[in-house]
């Protein structure tokens, strides 16, 4: 496929320093989300994220997309920096330049307008040439499997209709960053698969940078870089189906999962330089703190 959604070009470098995100309960608590988070992210890549429930891949995800801030730490789009992005600005760049679905496709739509109305309402604040360059919205909703549904009520579509369409919206301004947070969950077979294609279609052809949430394994295959959370830290990461642990900022490295349930917190560890490339982490025969 080579027809450009809007033609811009490529995509969009993104690299969080530090990362920390805080949410205060009504309680009056803290929990903390993010915890020091350092990525990179080059134009054009495509990531999934994964990791347990609660490791803070939602709220990167958010961040990434500029719809909060971070509590510390700096988050960088391109060569600009999210924290230091007016409140105008950033809108413009959340309409135009970065597409973010959330979790549920319902929360990306407006429920009691048609196919085509959503569509429309998604490029409002695209300029008269950007509009005109776009993609016609009949083919953008053929590409989507939905040009049956132009203008059918979002309310009366199936699921899977649903979350084709919010990718229809998100890629219809030809964003040069796509963020996603579970596409494809709760989706039959066939649309799960038919989504994945869209977004990846939207790499081939514009170079978008893409960064996907998911828990599904068969959904994480198709990207050829992971970035496993965990405990609101990068855990790990997977290149080409092979996985490396991460040292964070403090050089601390996360045991990967197999060895982490034999090795629990407070075993005492020895690690030592074997040579250039390697070490060797050996266990202690003593008793770690309890
Ligand atoms: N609005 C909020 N208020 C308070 N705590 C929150 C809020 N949103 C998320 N959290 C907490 O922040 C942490 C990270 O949540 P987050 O949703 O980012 O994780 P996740 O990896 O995306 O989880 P899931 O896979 O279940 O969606 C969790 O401890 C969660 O309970």
């Amino acid at each position: 496929m080579t027809t450009a959604v809007v033609e811009r070009p490529g995509g969009l470098r993104v690299r969080c320093e530090g990362v920390v995100h805080l949410y205060r309960t009504f309680e009056g608590h803290d929990v903390v989300a993010l915890q020091g988070v350092d990525l990179t992210i080059a134009a054009g890549e495509r990531v999934a994220f994964l990791g347990p429930s609660g490791s803070g891949k939602s709220t990167l995800l958010t961040l990434l997309g500029g719809i909060q801030k971070p509590s510390a730490g700096r988050i960088f789009l391109g060569d600009e920096e999210v924290s230091r992005m007016g409140e105008r600005y950033l809108a413009r760049v959340r309409a135009r330049r970065v597409s973010t679905m959330l979790q549920g496709s319902t929360r990306n739509l407006l429920a009691y307008a048609t196919a085509r109305q959503n569509i429309a309402f998604a490029r409002l604040a695209l300029s008269a040439d950007e509009r005109r360059a776009a993609l016609p919205e009949a083919e953008l909703l053929g590409r989507v499997g939905l040009e049956q549904q132009a203008d059918q009520v979002v309310s009366t579509m199936s699921g899977g209709q649903r979350q084709r369409l919010a990718l229809a919206c998100a890629v219809s301004t030809g964003p040069q960053l796509l963020l996603a947070d579970e596409p494809t969950s709760q989706l039959s077979h066939e649309d799960r698969d038919h989504v994945i294609a869209l977004i990846h279609s939207l790499g081939d052809d514009l170079g978008t940078t893409v960064v996907v949430v998911t828990h599904q394994p068969e959904v994480a295959a198709t990207f050829p870089r992971t970035v496993t959370m965990k405990g609101g830290r990068v855990g790990s990461e997977g290149r080409d189906g092979a996985e490396y642990v991460v040292i964070g900022a403090e050089g601390v490295v996360h045991l990967p999962t197999h060895l982490a349930e034999q090795w629990p917190p407070g075993t005492l560890v020895r690690i030592e330089p074997e040579d250039a490339s390697r070490l060797v982490v050996s266990r202690s025969e003593q008793e770690g703190p309890a």
